[in-house]
């Protein structure tokens, strides 16, 4: 992948999308919605994954047949609202090992504040893909990756739903290496550092918090 940004401009992913920044929208909808949508980003994001070949006899002869090479990708959650995007990828990706970071965003700094790590063995060796579904101010992915660049990841994809211009220059400037897929480029950050216009906190709509 080349380009630093892809944005999914589906018609049923726009379609999805819309029904979750709906504020009428419950949270049980909402997480059902994040499923669907992710499922349709992690086609996009698994876009151009080397393939070998394995040679196989179908019923009527032999073939080398396309089949994913290397070691199974990782796929990391940055908790909590990361946990909303991990079925859709699992959906698409069953082998995937899956991996944890922890962080808050701490509302007054914005700055992230990290709480757990857990990544699966190998990093090095593997695709991966780190999930959340908002990249605002960027400060919070990019110290993720930092933290998957630290445990040895190279090869790193950020999957999120919605993204802010201020987010994506900031990942551009922390991890110009690190291709971004999401469904929507909004406006604005406002001053409290949310995306505008948004769908509030992914977190506490999908899982029912304030
Ligand atoms: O780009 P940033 O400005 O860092 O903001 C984005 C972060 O904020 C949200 O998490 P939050 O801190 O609300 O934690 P939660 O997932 O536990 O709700 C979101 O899921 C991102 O992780
Ligand atoms: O708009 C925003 C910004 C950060 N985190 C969210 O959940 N929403
Ligand atoms: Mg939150």
């Amino acid at each position: 992948m080349s380009e630093h940004l892809t944005i999914v401009d589906h018609p049923l992913v726009q379609h999805k999308l819309t029904l979750m920044r709906d504020k009428g929208t419950s949270t049980a909808v909402f997480r059902q919605l994040l499923r669907e949508i992710t499922l349709l980003l992690a086609y996009e994001v698994t876009r151009e994954i080397p393939l070998t070949t394995r040679h196989i006899e179908t019923p009527m002869e032999e073939m080398d047949a396309p089949i994913l090479a290397g070691k199974k990708m990782a796929l990391v959650s940055i908790l909590r609202a990361g946990n909303g995007m991990l079925d859709g990828v699992l959906e698409l990706v069953p082998s995937a090992r899956v991996g944890f970071v922890g962080l808050y965003r701490d509302e007054e700094t914005l700055k992230p504040v990290q709480y757990y790590f857990k990544a699966p063995e190998s990093l090095k060796d593997r695709l991966v893909i780190a999930v959340d579904p908002m990249l605002a101010t960027g400060n919070s992915s990019a110290a993720a990756i930092d933290l998957l660049k630290e445990a040895g990841a190279t090869d790193i994809r950020f999957l999120c739903l919605l993204a802010a211009p201020e987010g994506v220059a900031r990942m551009k400037e922390a991890h110009p290496d690190v291709h971004i897929v999401t469904a929507a480029l909004d406006r604005e950050l406002n001053s409290k550092g949310y995306i505008m216009p948004g769908l509030g906190d992914a977190g506490d709509r999908m899982f029912g918090t304030k």
